[in-house]
């Protein structure tokens, strides 16, 4: 039977320290580029929580984007299992990747085993005059780091460039689907096994 993907809405909550690049990396996806000026310097990033309709697979769905801090998590009632988090850092702080497992923490106070992507952000940087800075996070640490937060995966953009950016978000919405299509068959198989208690009531009642 075909699935009706339109009731499917992708809920992608995006955490980090302040301007590590957050509202960047959702700006730049939904305007599907790099940001242009205006919008990279922050004066029109306004939005902290946006629904939009993509195409994914040749399927239409929706996504909601949310951007914030553990009160914005909080608020947001319907958290469920299936939905996708993404702990950003910035590759030039390290401060900010030293945060990294404070945000998982506060992540995992209200839901046990999240949906984690690790996102290293700003990674133009690294690319600066073609010599890497000695400050830097590295590649390997972010896998490090995605490995000890028990991060689905790490990942890496830049909303200056667009790279790295459609990625991210193709990848949370296939764990997204992935994990929502399996609970709906788990659940499907579950009305077709017959419940053992009432074969026992039927027994006593002859
Ligand atoms: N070079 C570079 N700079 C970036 C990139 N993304 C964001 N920035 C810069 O970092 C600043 C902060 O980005 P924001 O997206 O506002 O960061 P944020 O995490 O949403 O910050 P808060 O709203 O304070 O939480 C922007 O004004 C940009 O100038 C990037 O990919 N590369």
């Amino acid at each position: 039977m075909e699935r009706n993907f339109n009731n499917f809405l992708v809920k992608i909550f995006c955490v980090g320290d302040d301007g590590v690049g957050k509202s960047c990396v959702m700006n730049s996806y939904s305007s599907s580029g790099p940001l242009t000026p205006s919008l990279f310097k922050g004066s029109e990033l306004t939005w902290t929580d946006y629904t939009l309709s993509v195409t994914h697979n040749q399927k239409p769905l929706k996504i909601r984007l949310v951007i914030g801090d553990q009160n914005e998590l909080r608020r947001i009632k319907q958290i469920e299992f299936n939905d996708i988090f993404l702990i950003c850092f910035s590759v030039d702080s390290k401060v900010s990747y030293d945060n990294v497992e404070k945000w998982s923490t506060e992540i995992k106070k209200i839901l046990p085993t999240p949906n984690i992507l690790l996102v290293g952000t700003k990674i133009d940087y690294r690319k600066e005059g073609g010599e890497f800075k000695p400050s830097i996070v590295t590649q390997e640490m972010g896998i490090e780091k995605a490995k000890e937060i028990n991060a689905i995966k790490y990942m890496e953009c830049s909303s200056a460039t667009y790279e790295g950016i459609k990625e991210i978000f193709d990848e949370s919405i296939n764990i997204y689907m992935t994990k929502k299509l399996y609970a709906q068959d788990l659940r499907k198989k579950s009305f077709l096994i017959p419940k053992k208690n009432s074969n026992k009531k039927s027994c006593k009642t002859q």
